[in-house]
């Protein structure tokens, strides 16, 4: 690879430095090559370049960039710590955060336990669509001092925390700050758009004696992130003065196509070619059968022809606008329509509720320790309906978690008294499928015996049950040679049975949210088009809702690139995700969109 002159501008800066490039520009590896010259030079024994992204994928990304740079001898590239701003939080908290109040043993708050903790506040307030300003501010101000408590009494943290904390602690001591930079002395901030302010803190506090290397793209701020704010490059330069190298619109990663021309074009939403290399834009009937057809042939043309390419960790990621369209693909993936032959894929979704599902299976797999185990799992269903909905319950599952729990009472009630619970309690369903959950026989293959517990939960006359099932068919940290795998055969191994096996799977998900060694997604993947940023894929097909049409009328139009498809709904923030998303293609992106009512971004401004 021949670095460009731009690219050698920065090798060459002294200072705080100040990278901002479009998707693809080389602003990664530069970075790379750039810590790589001041291990070699500037470094002393035991220092390291801190590599700081956000996202575990992000990491993963990095980590097999660095690998790939063959001109970068091993031991300077050990000199590269990369690392998500999580773990390094986490990290100083449990070392440090009794500076700042919190106990000494720490455990962390997982996002599905915090969901379950807010539970009753939020039912409290009801959905943020109804609320006043007031109300939600009101609301924000109960969870962030439920958070608070929970951190400062329980020693229980939650992520959101983890940056708060972090900052008290540095703005606090002047020496963690030169410790930091005595292990630290250089910093690589990655995609320091999405910076919110409690982690600016940080970072204008780490500036101070350790040396500042931010990678930019102001046009792929994700507007999700609460506090990322379009001022914070500005926040850095006026704070540290740094020198500016700015790749701009130059791309590396579709070299030979024109999809970054074709991203930019989305921006301005004045298209200056007819067609564009790379890029394939294709319609579909507006029916589910038709578009499900056309996504499925589509998807097997563009796998043949990476098949083709011989290239063995191909990839070909298949970006949707929501989450239910995410799990619509994928239940299509697995039974095509037409008999055709299914698509072997991972669906990339949230997991709150796999994983509370994953303890339900747990704790079915685990020998009883009292005659409160069926109470147990009662506990961790009405914990399923708390917290599947991550930070938006719905009232719906939270009345679930609240039914189920009076339901219990008057079935313990009955017992108590001597007299058979009501048949016809919710309770008798699950009661039925935990005696055959005893019943199962287990053999020590943690995976085999994981797999029979889910077959009793999907098999069972328990349709809460059933979900749970359904739900944790996308837990893959079961994956051979995985940490999880590895417990619950030890714990076997130990005992002659599952003692432990909450716990293990507990301790699995915070173990996994650290993880770093992740390859990034290969082969076929499902996900939402916001997931997709600081991603890259071989080829990548984009593929939306379509209206629902009566007496030639839409009546409905759910699943589409911009809400409704309507053009009073294309904001900044909805052109500049959809360009996240054409971009990261290396190869093509082909967009798929519905004949009747084509995605309005493709047909400009005029
Ligand atoms: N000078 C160069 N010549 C050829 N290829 C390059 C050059 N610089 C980077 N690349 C390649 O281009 C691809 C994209 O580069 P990189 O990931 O560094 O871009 P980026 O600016 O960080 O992208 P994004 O903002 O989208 O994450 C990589 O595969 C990288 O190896």
């Amino acid at each position: 690879m021949e670095l460009t002159e731009k690219q050698q501008d920065v090798l060459a800066a002294g200072g705080h430095l100040l990278v901002t490039g479009g998707p693809g520009s080389g602003k990664t590896t530069i970075s790379i090559h750039k810590a790589a010259g001041i291990a070699a030079r500037d470094l002393r024994p035991g220092q390291q370049v801190l590599f700081l992204s956000f996202a575990r994928a992000s990491v993963s990304r990095v980590v097999e960039a660095i690998e790939y740079e063959q001109q970068i001898p091993r031991q300077l590239k050990s000199r590269i710590e990369v690392e998500t701003y999580h773990s390094l939080f986490w990290r100083l908290l449990k070392t440090h955060g009794y500076l700042v109040g919190l106990p000494r043993r720490l455990t962390i708050l997982t996002p599905p336990s915090e969901a379950i903790a807010l539970s009753a506040i939020r039912l409290g307030f009801g959905a943020d669509s109804a609320l006043s300003d007031a109300e939600r501010a009101a609301k924000h101000a109960a969870e962030n001092t439920e958070r608070r408590r929970l951190a400062e009494q329980e020693g229980r943290v939650c992520f959101d925390l983890f940056a708060t904390y972090v900052g008290d602690l540095f703005t606090g001591s002047e020496r963690l700050r030169r410790l930091f930079a005595t292990m630290y002395p250089v910093v690589i901030l990655d995609e320091f758009q999405d910076t919110n302010a409690a982690q600016w803190r940080i970072v204008e506090a780490i500036g101070q004696f350790s040396r500042l290397i931010a990678l930019a793209d102001p046009e792929q701020r994700i507007f999700d992130f609460i506090g990322a704010d379009p001022e914070r490059l500005n926040h850095f330069r006026e704070k540290f003065a740094p020198v500016e190298v700015d790749f701009g619109t130059t791309n590396h990663r579709s070299a030979g196509t024109e999809i970054g021309l074709f991203g930019n074009d989305i921006l301005k939403g004045t298209f200056q070619k007819s067609s564009y290399v790379g890029i394939d834009c294709q319609v579909f009937e507006p029916y589910p059968d038709a578009a499900m057809s056309k996504l499925v042939t589509t998807t097997y043309a563009a796998r043949g022809r990476l098949v083709a390419g011989g290239k063995a960790d191909w990839s070909l990621a298949v970006l949707v606008p929501t989450r239910k369209m995410t799990r619509l693909v994928s239940d299509s993936f697995r039974s095509p329509p037409a008999g055709m032959a299914p698509i072997v894929h991972t669906a990339v979704v949230e997991m709150d509720a796999a994983i509370l599902g994953a303890e339900i299976v747990a704790h079915l797999l685990q020998t009883p320790r009292d005659s409160k185990h069926f109470g147990h799992l009662i506990e961790l269903l009405c914990s399923y309906y708390r917290g599947k909905g991550g930070e938006k319950p719905t009232n719906g599952a939270l009345k679930q978690a609240d039914d189920l729990a009076k339901a219990h009472e008057k079935w313990n009630a009955a017992l108590a008294s001597g007299k058979a619970p009501n048949s016809k309690s919710v309770i008798k369903a699950v009661s039925t499928v935990y005696e055959a959950a005893r019943a199962a026989v287990l053999t020590g293959d943690p995976d085999k015996d994981w797999r029979t517990m889910r077959a009793v939960l999907e098999g069972g006359p328990c349709p809460r049950l059933r979900e749970v099932g359904s739900e944790v068919r996308n837990i893959r940290i079961l994956e051979r040679g995985s940490q999880l795998r590895q417990s619950l055969t030890q714990d076997w191994r130990d005992n002659g049975a599952y003692l432990n096996a909450l716990e293990i799977v507990r301790q699995a998900f915070v173990q996994d949210h650290f993880a770093t060694g992740i390859k990034p997604e290969t082969g076929v993947v499902i996900m939402n088009m916001h997931k997709a940023k600081g991603k890259q894929f071989d080829e990548v097909i984009i593929f939306e809702g379509w209206p629902v049409i009566r007496n030639r009328k839409i009546i409905a139009n759910p699943h589409r690139i911009v809400r409704d498809n309507d053009r009073k709904q294309i904001a900044e923030d909805v052109r500049q995700n959809f360009r996240v998303s054409v971009t990261r293609g290396r190869q093509r992106t082909t967009i798929l969109t519905p004949k009747a009512d084509p995605c309005v971004l493709l047909l400009g401004n005029s």
